[in-house]
């Protein structure tokens, strides 16, 4: 690094409360990477030095005609975990010589600092590759995925974009419960799947067997499985001859009328949205009048190019192509993911898009101080612009102040999101404990026995009675409706409800043989019900079980990976609702409910989740100079209670010798005070106490 670079980052080190914007960043030949910026020291990384040599070669002018149809791949890298993807796709980038890969650089895809951080893809990345083969330019369009259960809904989006996939399996661990999942998601959408064993390096890599289970579970034959290792590179050629061989070229012709599908899209700033667009017909270029299916909205193209993997504007995009497209679009919520783009003048007939994503966990948010309610609120925005799968509903509570409740597809996807708004925001935010959405199906014949509702002509007096009434008139409207619950403290009481329903997932668990017993006793535990049970090959078994989603989204994992010694892992695919006996349990301090601390369980777990909840609480309240009863209730009844002794002055201090009776008559004076105290005085929850409790276990 020069000299004048040196110190010029240094002054920008030490302005601690300078603020980069980004167009900066992007122009400067090294990239900061903003950690905790107003707090911590920059990381600084200088990954990017090798990013002069691609902008030089981006300044080359792209004819984007020059690639036919024919000569057009466009497919992703799929896989369970940490199984290569990344690497393989900054090894093809390598290769086609789009990007000099270094120990610095490496993982290209993975953009986010919360990715690099965590060492995992949350968000797919396009990249336009050239490959020349047999004396033709071949245009290769890879789409690098998530292999978390909770970033499937990415998986899913990209592959609507391709006609094939990479199906990359550990050649040590063999497959893994998210290969199966990923494996059908490419198998139903009818790619093409090229099986691609990675890690043969290792030392304990067994390519034959894993071969034997591609064969066994997938039904692929062993011939059609490509060994390579691409962390050293080793047959990562062959790779590229095969996605050029299998993989078919899009049906899409340019003589149609421009048709294009919306498959991802960010939110930029300065120039608003971004999309990611497939080219399912035609061409598109500067200045384009197209409209959008969904919206209906017309908009003036600002700005085509492909993804080399950053921006590379083109002058046009043709039919079957990958790449991006800037359209004046203002919110992300314009371009609906899965939305069909076409010219205003040749409207065509939506694609089928994309089913919206379906959160499964919801928690609540608040701001740690309510003056950062405003910023917070800003950043939440422009976060879920970015991540359109987050669902945000206002929400407020009296010990918490003003909030959101907002859904995330899992329990990483919500960790995922926290640690952006720190990150990339700024932003200290409490989260409460998560849960999943129940529903309750209203009853109506119920409320037939609560008697006749009174006629609207009558003269109404609004008694307490009343207010019964009208909510009664109001269940017995909605009777017989579903309802969907996302937060505890609404939960319907059981007297207007017929029946609840708690969500369900499949899970797929793949362990050793070793294991099976200890898993069994584990999955029984969590009300997991056993569906099937294979052996995919001599050592390794197979089940299946069906889980309340509630039972496997907090620790569940946690558990399975230690008693299995690192060995099992787990996916779980949505599965429906099914009806549950659950009770809705308040947590009462001094009698007096708390309705940030309600919470939804199943029947036979009340007692222990009561029990657990009040002593963490016992744990959490300082002493007052009253006794305070924390107690947990289900209805009426109280199934758990802890106490939190008061504060007593010895009172007897200055009674040195004295009469026994003057002594009775101070403790009883002092008894007396207390009492009141405790009839008046209201228990001091410190904000404190409730993010601990309200905190997951593990933060
Ligand atoms: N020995 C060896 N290690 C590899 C090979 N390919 C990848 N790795 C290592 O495996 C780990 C995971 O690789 P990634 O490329 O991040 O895996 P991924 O599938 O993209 O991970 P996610 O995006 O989190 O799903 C990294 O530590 C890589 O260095 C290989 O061929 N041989």
């Amino acid at each position: 690094m020069s000299l004048s670079l040196t110190s010029s980052l240094r002054r920008l080190m030490d302005l601690k409360t300078y603020k980069i914007e980004r167009r900066q960043l992007c122009s400067w030949p090294v990239t900061l990477i903003r950690h905790r910026w107003m707090r911590n020291r920059p990381s600084v990384c200088l990954y990017n030095l090798s990013r002069k040599m691609s902008t030089e070669k981006e300044k080359e002018k792209i004819d984007m005609s020059r690639f036919p149809v024919e000569n057009i791949r466009n497919f992703s890298i799929i896989a369970h975990v940490d199984h290569g993807k990344s690497t393989l796709a900054d090894r093809l980038l390598e290769i086609t010589g789009m990007w000099h890969v270094t120990e610095c650089n490496k993982q290209v895809l993975d953009k986010l600092q919360v990715e690099r951080e965590r060492g995992i893809t949350v968000k797919a990345q396009t990249a336009s590759l050239f490959y020349n083969h047999q004396g033709q330019t071949y245009l290769l369009n890879l789409i690098d995925t998530p292999g978390h259960v909770d970033f499937s809904y990415e998986v899913s989006r990209s592959i609507s974009a391709c006609q094939g996939v990479l199906l990359i399996v550990d050649a040590n661990q063999g497959i893994q419960a998210q290969t199966v999942a990923n494996f059908y998601l490419a198998f139903e959408a009818q790619l093409t799947i090229i099986p691609v064993l990675n890690k043969i390096d290792l030392k304990n890599a067994d390519p034959e067997r894993v071969e034997s289970q591609i064969e066994k579970v997938f039904d692929i034959p062993k011939e059609d499985c490509i060994r390579i290792s691409a962390k050293m590179g080793t047959n990562v050629d062959q790779v590229l001859e095969e996605i050029v061989k299998r993989i078919p070229p899009p049906a899409a012709r340019t003589e149609d009328p421009f048709k294009a599908l919306v498959f991802d899209s960010t939110f930029d700033h300065y120039r608003g949205v971004v999309t990611n667009i497939a080219l399912f017909g035609g061409q598109v270029s500067k200045g384009d009048r197209i409209m959008s299916a969904h919206m209906g909205k017309v908009y003036e193209v600002n700005e085509v190019g492909v993804l080399r993997p950053e921006e590379h504007p083109t002058d046009r995009l043709y039919a079957g192509q990958v790449g991006f497209m800037i359209a004046g679009m203002k919110e992300v919520k314009e371009a609906q993911i899965g939305d069909t783009l076409f010219h205003q003048k040749h409207p065509v007939e939506a694609l089928p898009g994309f089913k919206p994503a379906k959160p499964m966990v919801f928690a609540g948010m608040y701001p740690m101080d309510q003056s950062e309610y405003n910023s917070l609120r800003s950043a939440v925005e422009r976060l879920t612009l970015n991540d359109s799968s987050v669902t945000v509903q206002r929400d407020s509570s009296h010990a918490l102040g003003a909030g959101w409740r907002l859904g995330f597809l899992g329990l990483l996807h919500m960790e995922v999101f926290n640690q952006r708004l720190e990150q990339e925001y700024n932003a200290s935010v409490i989260v409460t404990a998560p849960t999943v959405p129940y529903k309750a199906i209203l009853s109506s014949a119920k409320l037939i026995k609560a008697g006749p509702v009174p006629s609207t002509e009558e003269p109404v007096h609004l008694t307490p009675k009343h207010f019964h009434l009208i909510f009664l008139i109001l269940y017995q409207e909605h009777g017989g409706k579903e309802i969907t619950i996302v937060n505890p403290a609404q939960f319907p009481d059981r007297s207007v409800v017929s029946e609840y329903l708690e969500p369900m997932v499949m899970g797929t668990i793949i362990t050793p043989d070793d294991f099976i017993g200890k898993i069994m006793t584990l999955c029984l535990g969590h009300r997991g019900v056993q569906k099937n049970v294979v052996y995919i090959d001599n050592q390794r078994v197979m089940m299946k079980y069906l889980f309340p989603l509630n039972e496997v989204i907090v620790d569940f994992y946690d558990h399975l990976k230690s008693l299995s010694s690192g060995y099992a892992r787990q996916d779980t695919v949505y599965a429906g609702y099914q009806p549950a006996e659950l009770v809705k349990m308040d947590i009462l301090l001094n009698g007096k409910s708390v309705e940030e601390l309600t919470m939804v369980v199943h029947k036979d777990r009340a007692y222990a989740a009561g029990k657990a909840l009040c002593e963490r609480l016992k744990d959490c309240i300082p002493r007052q100079l009253f006794e305070i009863a924390v107690q947990a209730a289900v209805g009426s009844k109280v199934i758990a209670r802890e106490t939190i002794k008061a504060y007593r002055k010895n009172v007897l201090a200055k009674c040195y010798g004295g009469d026994i009776t003057r002594k009775m008559k101070l403790l009883k004076k002092q008894a007396e005070g207390k009492k009141k105290m405790r009839r008046i005085g209201n228990v001091e929850v410190p904000k404190d106490a409730f993010i601990s409790v309200l905190k997951r276990k593990d933060k």
